[in-house]
């Protein structure tokens, strides 16, 4: 539905040309939660403000149901982007009206009459759940009601794509989850396209199918998301990856178990979908002449199925920890010995 051939972009700044995006070829699929995510400067902002056009490519195409929004300009541009909306970080709402008028603004601009106008505000605020708060004014709502208004408003004319960027950064754990768990019934009720940017893994691994990850104006990887959650290729991604581990204090547990077990090896495992539902562990310890110390764990849900880390000690001997090693190997489980004590 949304293909980015050979897209660049660069500015001429005064410290001389950044190229903020640099060869970028994604294939969005209708009705797919795409996330994109990258540390602060990789090109995520300037990437999906070229999908609307806020942003010209230097070079390249963006193409929309087969349409290049590249070569379109003035009324026909204006059209187009109807069909694309776009959530802000900082909500960018107007101040000094309410509720109801923010969501009515770009139906104001459509010439949506004001029967129907007032018809589809109604529909918009119940699918947003701010019944109550409709006269409410952007001051008087919590951060989370307020990107409830900037959600209904992108909503307004039924557009086919949803662009967010950053749309939970200012927001806290909490709210961020109802959020997105809004955007996730949005996107199941109406079939929507959404194309997100962030720099948190845990919004990628809570509502996206695909992610892409951005480094220096270039993805250097992309895939289903349970894929790159398991098998991720680069330096970057295993850092985005383990954001979702919360390692705590686990470095300073891990020292003193190497010396305490010098004998021991500590290993990663990650499951992923039927791995993940199966009892692994009590299978290991009555397959081998091994014990398992487990330091920490955590099992999530995304789009696709479960997902869970798993650090554990294994003790016994070293042909034992490797026949268990390639036991759980051979169970679709990844290994990763992260300390060899
Ligand atoms: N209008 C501009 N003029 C000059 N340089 C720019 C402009 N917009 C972005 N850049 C540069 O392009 C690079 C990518 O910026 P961009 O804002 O797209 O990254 P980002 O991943 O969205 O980061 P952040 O989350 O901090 O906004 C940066 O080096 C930035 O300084």
């Amino acid at each position: 539905m949304i293909t980015l051939k050979g897209l660049h972009k660069t500015f001429n700044a005064k410290s001389g040309v950044v190229k903020a995006v640099d060869d970028v070829n994604i294939e969005i699929e209708k009705g797919e939660i795409f996330g994109i995510i990258g540390y602060s400067g990789a090109g995520k902002s300037t990437l999906i403000r070229m999908l609307n056009l806020l942003e010209r490519p230097t070079d390249g195409t963006v193409s929309i149901d087969g349409m290049d929004l590249s070569r379109l300009k003035g009324k026909e541009l204006r059209k187009a982007r109807q069909e694309i909306s776009m959530v802000f970080q900082h909500f960018n709402l107007l101040w000094s009206r309410t509720v109801k008028e923010n969501i009515a603004f770009p139906l104001e601009i459509a010439g949506v009459s004001s029967t129907e106008r007032k018809k589809r505000v109604d529909e918009l605020v119940k699918l947003v759940g701010l019944e109550g708060r409709e006269n409410a004014y952007p001051s008087q709502l919590s951060g989370g009601q307020k990107q409830r208004v900037g959600i209904a408003r992108a909503l307004a004319n039924n557009p086919k794509v949803l662009l967010c960027d950053e749309a939970t950064s200012a927001l806290d754990p909490k709210t961020t989850d109802s959020i997105l768990d809004l955007l996730v019934d949005i996107n199941k009720q109406l079939g929507l396209t959404i194309v997100l940017i962030t720099h948190e893994m845990h919004v990628i691994r809570k509502i996206c199918h695909r992610v892409a990850v951005m480094e220096n104006g270039r993805i250097v990887e992309q895939g289903h998301v349970l894929e790159v959650f398991q098998n991720p290729k680069e330096d970057i991604t295993r850092d985005f990856v383990n954001q979702l581990a919360d390692p705590g204090d686990i470095h300073k547990t891990l020292d003193h178990l190497a010396e305490e077990y010098p004998e021991g090896k500590v290993v990663n495992l990650t499951f992923v979908q039927e791995s993940a539902e199966k009892p692994l562990i009590s299978d290991v310890l009555r397959k081998f002449a091994v014990d398992i110390n487990i330091l920490q764990g955590k099992i999530s849900q995304t789009q696709e199925g479960a997902y869970g880390k798993l650090s554990v000690l294994l003790q016994g001997e070293e042909k034992d920890i490797q026949e268990a090693i390639a036991y759980m190997e051979s169970h679709h489980v990844g290994v990763e010995v992260i300390q060899n004590a």
